[in-house]
């Protein structure tokens, strides 16, 4: 009898990405074996994932280890992440690393640890030369995500949500991004694996928990099962446009942009408003402002300056990077 439907599924997602991982790895002509880091929090989708990463890697000749990162958010959390540990080490991945961290405030509790635990995450790819880092991201999670970037107004890129693959050379890897949370949950409990949910997740201060344990559900009972399909849906659809746009604007850009380095406002105003907001954003970020900071409010104003009869007018905007308009032109500049 082969395993069950939830626990094929969740090795087959992983299998296709060591496979991939293993390609590019041969293509660079690198003799030894890749090694392959599960991210794993303790929750039920990264035990999923650690757990095929453990059952699929040996097959392929791909080293696996984990990583559970202490956000230190919690009383208790240390002792959490050491039982995740053993937890992994039972599955008989290795390395496995355990890393606390500092979390600060900068944008937000959420946005912080997330930084913190990206820059933990590479310090321990780097540590140990491994090839991929494998994030447990569901097709829930992608629709959240979606969902937020709808309820903030965003543009195509935010609405693309998370790619399958993120990061220096391709670094994250996200299998699950095509399976719903309920195949991990599912497969977890029929290998008797251990869960340890992360309190955050179900703490209605977190908007995203708010959304996961409210609003999605509330939006199934009223539009439909299927919407977290149709939602990953439209990540995908997003993503294809928002890259199509992008590689508009990095052509048009050429055409913008004089010899002084300022840009010409009619060359701009010529172009269609999608490609125009991503020809100034690319300005905006290449005089400094740092990109995570830059929000599409922040381009509206920058785009304003062209479509605004008057010839002249400021702003301010992160990483003090101002910009100008003067007559025909758009100056962009830091300090
Ligand atoms: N503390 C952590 N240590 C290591 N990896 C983490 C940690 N927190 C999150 N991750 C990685 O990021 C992915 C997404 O985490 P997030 O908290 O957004 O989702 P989640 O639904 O809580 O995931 P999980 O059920 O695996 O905890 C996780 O699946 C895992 O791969």
């Amino acid at each position: 009898m082969g395993p069950h439907p939830a626990v094929a599924a969740i090795r087959l997602a992983v299998r296709r990405v060591l496979h991939d991982v293993l390609n590019h790895h041969c293509a660079q002509d690198r003799h030894e074996a890749p090694l392959v880091l599960a991210a794993c929090s303790g929750g039920a989708d990264s035990m999923a994932l650690a757990s095929a990463l453990a059952f699929e890697a040996p097959k392929l000749g791909v080293r696996a280890g984990g990583v559970t990162i202490d956000h230190g958010l919690q009383e208790g959390s240390d002792l959490r992440a050491a039982e995740v540990a053993v937890r992994l080490r039972a599955l008989r991945l290795d390395p496995v690393d355990v890393v606390s961290i500092h979390v600060g405030r900068e944008g937000g509790p959420e946005a912080a640890a997330r930084d913190a635990r990206y820059a933990a995450l590479d310090a321990a790819a780097d540590r140990h030369g491994a090839s991929a880092i494998l994030l447990g991201h569901t097709r829930d999670d992608q629709a959240e995500t979606v969902l937020l970037g709808l309820a903030r107004g965003s543009g195509t890129r935010s609405l693309s949500g998370m790619a399958a693959t993120t990061g220096t050379d391709g670094r994250y890897r996200r299998p699950f991004l095509d399976l719903d949370r309920q195949t991990a949950r599912k497969a977890c409990l029929v290998q008797a694996l251990p869960v340890w949910d992360d309190p955050h997740n179900t703490d209605p201060a977190y908007t995203r928990s708010r959304l996961r344990h409210e609003g999605l559900p509330a939006l199934e009972k009223c539009l439909g099962k299927g919407v977290v399909e149709a939602l990953a849906r439209t990540a995908q659809l997003s993503r294809d446009d928002a890259d199509a746009l992008d590689a508009w604007a990095a052509e048009a850009e050429g055409t913008v942009l004089d010899e002084s380095g300022t840009l010409d406002v009619a060359a701009l105003f010529a172009l269609p408003p999608a490609v125009r907001r991503r020809v100034l954003r690319r300005a905006v970020i290449a005089a400094g402002s740092p990109a995570g900071s830059l929000f599409a409010r922040h381009i509206e104003e920058v785009d304003r300056l062209i479509t605004a009869w008057r010839g002249q007018g400021a702003i301010n905007l992160p990483g003090r990077v101002g910009v100008r308009r003067q007559g025909g032109r758009l100056v962009v500049r830091q300090g």
